[in-house]
């Protein structure tokens, strides 16, 4: 975090979002002031209808702001590649080869370049044994597997997740959060959208919303641990319970324990309960 490059990509400024919804006007965001910083990971909390996907969309450039500014600092095309909870909806090709050359085509990259880039983006991403494969016979994991090659295949900027691992088994959402891991260790900035409390341990910094307010934004161990007059944190003022790894931290401090660095993840816990 400290060593974080401090070069904002995307700047929401004032960024408001209204939406005349058969003729009632609805806020989905509410004066957004955020920058995502080249090379950070930076997780957007919130309940339902909070405003994640419109932030996310308005990030990725699908919606303009009604109100305030984004500014987008890239200077490369592709800027942002988005990859949507739902894969169906990314998927093009007949099997995931052309699914990801026809994307790479869109692009416009040449077609001499096409196959290897292709090939190479489904073997980072594990895919490379069913690149012939109907992708129709695809599970909903390897789907989601399939639009992330598309995209980094692409060598975007930013990736933004909008809640990509919410449809996935347990196993899936593993695979996922490892690729997204090994991008960001690489240097890839990323936007990772969700509900999912357990995923923002990964995050450099989150930030949560609130019906389209900006509520908090700081590190994970801020988020679940930093404890507010009124005797929550931020968590739990937003109405989430807090992951079990941290219950059980707070489990230890309450009866006298205090680990330090306070662990986020269940290894972290582990070996502070070890050195015992
Ligand atoms: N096209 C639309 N028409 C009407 N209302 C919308 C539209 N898009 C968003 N909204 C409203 O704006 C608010 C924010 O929606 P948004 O989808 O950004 O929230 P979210 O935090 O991503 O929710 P979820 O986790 O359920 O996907 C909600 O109240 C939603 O109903």
């Amino acid at each position: 975090m400290e060593s974080m490059d401090r070069t904002a990509l995307i700047t929401f400024e004032q960024v408001s979002y209204h939406i005349d919804h058969a003729g009632t006007p609805r806020i989905a965001l509410r004066n957004i002031d955020l920058s995502v910083y080249r090379g950070e990971w930076l997780a957007v909390a919130g309940t339902n209808g909070s405003g994640k996907s419109t932030l996310a969309k308005i990030a990725a450039g699908l919606y303009s702001p009604t109100g305030g500014n984004l500014k987008r600092s890239i200077g490369r095309e592709p800027a942002v590649q988005l990859i949507f909870q739902n894969p169906e909806t990314a998927l093009i090709g007949e099997t995931p080869y052309e699914d990801v050359c026809l994307g790479l085509a869109n692009f416009g990259v040449s077609n001499e370049d096409i196959p290897s880039r292709a090939l190479d983006a489904l073997r980072q991403v594990g895919l490379a044994q069913l690149a012939h494969a109907p992708a129709a016979s695809l599970s909903g994991g390897q789907k989601q597997l399939l639009a992330i090659a598309g995209c980094l295949a692409a060598e975007p900027a930013v990736y933004i997740f909008d809640e990509a691992t919410s449809m996935l088994d347990p196993q899936a959402r593993e695979g996922i959060i490892h690729i997204a891991r090994r991008l960001h260790r690489e240097g890839a900035t990323i936007l990772w959208i969700t509900q999912l409390l357990d995923e923002l341990v990964w995050a450099d910094r989150v930030a949560a919303l609130e019906e389209g307010r900006l509520r908090f934004t700081g590190t994970s161990r801020a988020f679940f641990y930093e404890i507010g007059d009124d005797g929550m944190s931020c968590c739990e003022q937003l109405g989430f319970a807090p992951p079990y790894t941290i219950q059980a931290v707070r489990q230890l401090v309450k009866h006298g324990y205090r680990p330090e660095p306070l662990p986020l993840t269940p290894e972290q816990l582990g070996k502070a309960v070890s050195a015992l």
